[in-house]
């Protein structure tokens, strides 16, 4: 098993090889100026397409090139998740089959819940077996490492984990570490952060028993800071952890990108979400790409050091230039949307964390803070419905509403949140939010008669809100099975959801276009009922 666990990459090279080479401190070469290495990196992929690394089209480094078109919802590749770990504060992965424990909308619960380690107590696993397993891999050494650290970064852990595999004999980065983007010399000017780099070097050092060249540790922390991909599940917007790729690790970021990453069990997997031209770089997001393009900036400004100059930022920003016209101040915008995001953050904590995080506002005086704040920056026009954070601080106030059982207001606020936020079409991000809405419905469609919302003569009748439902899962299943692929556990479990509703409602027939009268017209009266316009809703493909 170890023999598998082991990363491909030169993964039974000798230690001394890399351990000898004293080009460890950048500037490094990219990986297009070794052929060879490139080539031997892309023939472990196995992928369907021709691909390339090359000289970037978008930064001084390298990128990866596709060879061939490839057309939109094609796997380009899948590779074990060999170097990579779940964040300390996720609660439902086990951290060694890497699978969801937690139930959630097209997504039965696996059996039981996840095990703290009672060593650590951060580890999780959801069964002896896989505990075992992680043990003998990697476990025995970080556990020590997390007792110290609990909330150590991620990407730290990793960094960790490749120096305690080196000392085994097994180098887990191969030749390609010297290869790394480690953008050292950004990370030198910064005191504290270089300080941090050194510091966390300084102890992986010492925990390896001081086995390999410190200089090596030293470059290792920040190219696994740069090079990690966010460990992102099929099933959320949100990443629940880090890995490692070499091949991965060449792809450049675009806020509006052709290719997206996700990981299912102990595989991550390269998917298109658009077509690919021949010869066009493959571009992921490196971050949420539902955030605002001010927050997407400074994120990829602080954590990867470029400025990004996309198109979509570029008409983010003129945008949002011409909805403030005449003036031309946007700071006000930019503290208005931090402010948001910072009362939100607090309400999610309380709600999720009693106990831990200080009891904060209900959700009346949430949603009274949160249009106070905004009512500011356009004090002559409300804050335009599309413009970020408004439709996601609905979609977060639809959640805790939920969690408090109060279904109305979840309803409107994740209508209004889904519907008028720009990101239609099909994405990941655009499935995981229609999963959202379809809880709400579902828990709306199976209120009581004598619930409190039908006092109000314009909510919609049951047979609106399932018939809005249906249309709403019938096209989640339709997307989820060009973006992740039919053979993925979420695409099945959302299908199986639409089949099992369709058996206990034989009169349903979804896909025709009877129904698709029916949808429409129960859309219109949904939409009306939660203030929207019909055309603010779904057109079913
Ligand atoms: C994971 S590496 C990607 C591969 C890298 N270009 C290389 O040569 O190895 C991430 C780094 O690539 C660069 N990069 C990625 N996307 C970029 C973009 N859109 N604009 C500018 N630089 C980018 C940044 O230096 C970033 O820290």
């Amino acid at each position: 098993m170890l023999a598998s666990l082991a990363i491909d990459n030169g993964a039974n090279e000798c230690s001394a090889d890399v351990i000898d080479d004293d080009n460890y401190t950048p500037p490094r070469d990219a990986f297009h100026t070794n052929p060879q290495l490139c080539k031997d990196m892309i023939a472990r992929l196995a992928s369907p397409f021709p691909l390339e690394i090359r000289s970037s089209s978008i930064c001084m480094g390298s990128g990866l090139f596709a060879g061939a078109e490839i057309d939109a919802g094609r796997e380009i590749y899948c590779v074990p998740l060999q170097l990579a770990a779940i964040d300390a504060d996720d609660t439902s992965f086990c951290h060694w089959c890497f699978k969801d424990q937690k139930a959630g909308f097209g997504r039965p619960s696996e059996d039981g819940a996840v095990k703290t380690c009672t060593g650590c107590k951060t580890a999780r696993f959801c069964s002896k077996d896989c505990q075992k397993q992680a043990w003998t891999y990697f476990h025995k050494d970080e556990c020590k490492v997390l007792r110290k650290a609990p909330k150590m970064r991620t990407q730290h852990l990793l960094a960790h984990r490749v120096f305690f595999w080196l000392r085994r004999g097994q180098n887990a980065l191969g030749k390609v570490n010297r290869y790394l983007e480690t953008h050292f010399n950004e990370f030198s000017k910064n005191g504290p952060r270089i300080t941090e780099i050194m510091d966390i070097a300084m102890a992986i050092h010492d925990e390896t028993g001081r086995t390999t060249e410190l200089s090596l540790v030293w470059r290792t922390v920040p190219a696994m800071r740069m090079n990690c991909v966010r460990l992102r599940p099929p099933t959320k917007k949100e990443s629940v952890g880090y890995a490692f790729d070499a091949v991965t690790a060449t792809i450049n970021h675009s806020c509006d990108p052709n290719a997206f990453v996700f990981f299912e069990g102990r595989k991550l997997c390269i998917r298109s979400l658009k077509k690919i031209a021949a010869g066009e770089e493959i571009t992921i997001c490196y971050l949420d790409p539902t955030l605002d393009v001010a927050a997407r900036k400074a994120l990829l400004k602080h954590e990867y050091f470029f400025d990004c100059n996309c198109n979509r930022c570029n008409s983010e920003h003129k945008e949002k230039l011409s909805l403030l016209r005449p003036s031309k101040d946007i700071e006000p915008l930019h503290r208005a949307q931090q402010e948001v995001h910072a009362v939100l953050r607090s309400a999610t904590r309380a709600a999720k964390h009693p106990g831990i995080y200080p009891a904060f506002d209900d959700l009346p005086t949430v949603e009274t803070k949160i249009r106070t704040i905004i009512n500011n920056v356009f004090p002559s026009a409300p804050w335009p419905e599309h413009l970020e954070p408004l439709p996601s601080a609905r979609l977060v106030l639809a959640n805790l509403y939920l969690d408090q059982g109060k279904a109305i207001p979840a309803l409107r606020n994740a209508l209004k949140g889904k519907f008028r936020s720009t990101r239609r079409g099909g994405g990941p991000e655009w499935i995981n939010e229609m999963t959202d809405v379809m809880t709400v419905l579902v828990i709306a469609g199976s209120l009581p008669r004598d619930a409190v919302a039908y006092e109000d003569k314009t909510f919609p009748s049951v047979d609106d809100i399932k018939a809005v439902t249906y249309g709403y899962l019938y096209e989640g299943c339709r997307q989820a099975g060009k973006v992740f692929g039919g053979e993925a556990a979420y695409t099945k479990g959302l299908c199986s959801m639409l089949t099992e509703m369709l058996r206990t409602n034989p009169g349903v027939r979804v896909g025709t276009k009877q129904f698709r009268h029916e949808f429409e017209k129960a859309q219109g009266t949904v939409m009306a009922w939660a203030g929207m316009k019909p055309e603010d809703g779904m057109v079913l493909s």
